[in-house]
């Protein structure tokens, strides 16, 4: 479904979202995570400041991802935000248009943000993932709503290549990855002491099970081959 030919030994992709600090960066960074999320939607609980999320993305380092997430936003101000705040990846949610995802591609990669009726329905949003550096990933309805999706309903229609979110947590981690065999994994809701304020145990808990396969339940990942597309920018 993906532009991209995901090679099948590339390691999954763990990002955490809804970074508002440099301690919470650097923790986030240090634990593990490929990817960090900053979120610049103003309906947000977790919304961040284009100079915080500026200091946190130049504080980890040259590898980590650092991933502007916007919800309906204008082209404009996703652009400028992006790129006043040293993002190297776009996350796109919302009702938006192919031309709308296709401008942002020529300059970032881009996350575009689905809901499983999406998915199943083959609507037009479908589209913009035939691009170049447009990658799936797969949300709940409520973003940053901690409300895990149907994994076993999606089992026969989750595109390779494509990232998982939604109501993940070290808990449920390892089974989603099972069920699904996502590229990547995103979560922020279960990650959190209060909105916005990380909790570092639990950050690290996370990237633990995602990356072992294991959680609290001691289920074990199955080895099988994992697909993913590493087209980040650092
Ligand atoms: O988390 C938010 O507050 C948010 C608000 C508006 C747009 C996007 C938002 N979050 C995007 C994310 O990438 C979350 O990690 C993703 O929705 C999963 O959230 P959760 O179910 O809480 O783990």
């Amino acid at each position: 479904m993906t532009a991209h030919s995901p090679h099948p030994t590339a390691p999954l992709r763990v990002k955490v979202c809804g970074t508002t600090s440099v301690t919470d960066a650097v923790q986030a960074a240090e634990a593990g995570a490929d990817a960090l999320g900053f979120i610049f939607a103003p309906i947000s609980k977790r919304l961040v400041s284009v100079e915080v999320a500026r200091a946190a993305s130049l504080s980890v380092g040259p590898v980590v991802a650092r991933v502007g997430v916007f919800l309906n936003q204008g082209l404009d101000e996703v652009l400028r935000t992006a790129e006043q705040a040293r993002m190297s990846t776009v996350q796109l949610h919302g009702d938006l248009s192919s031309l709308y995802v296709t401008e942002v591609a020529r300059y970032h990669p881009v996350l575009r943000v689905l809901r499983p009726a999406d998915l199943l329905a083959g609507a037009d949003a479908l589209d913009v993932l035939e691009l170049p550096g447009v990658t799936l990933m797969l949300d709940a309805p409520e973003p940053g709503g901690g409300v895990p999706l149907d994994w076993e309903a999606l089992r026969s229609v989750f595109p390779a290549g494509a990232w998982l979110a939604g109501g993940l947590g070290p808990q449920n981690v390892a089974a989603a990855i099972r069920a699904l065999n996502p590229a990547g994994v995103d979560a922020v809701s279960r990650l959190e002491s209060s909105a916005g304020v990380k909790n570092h145990e639990l950050v690290r808990s996370f990237v633990w099970a995602a990356r072992s396969g294991s959680s609290s339940d001691g289920a074990e990942l199955s080895t099988g081959t994992r697909f993913t597309v590493d087209n980040f920018r650092t």
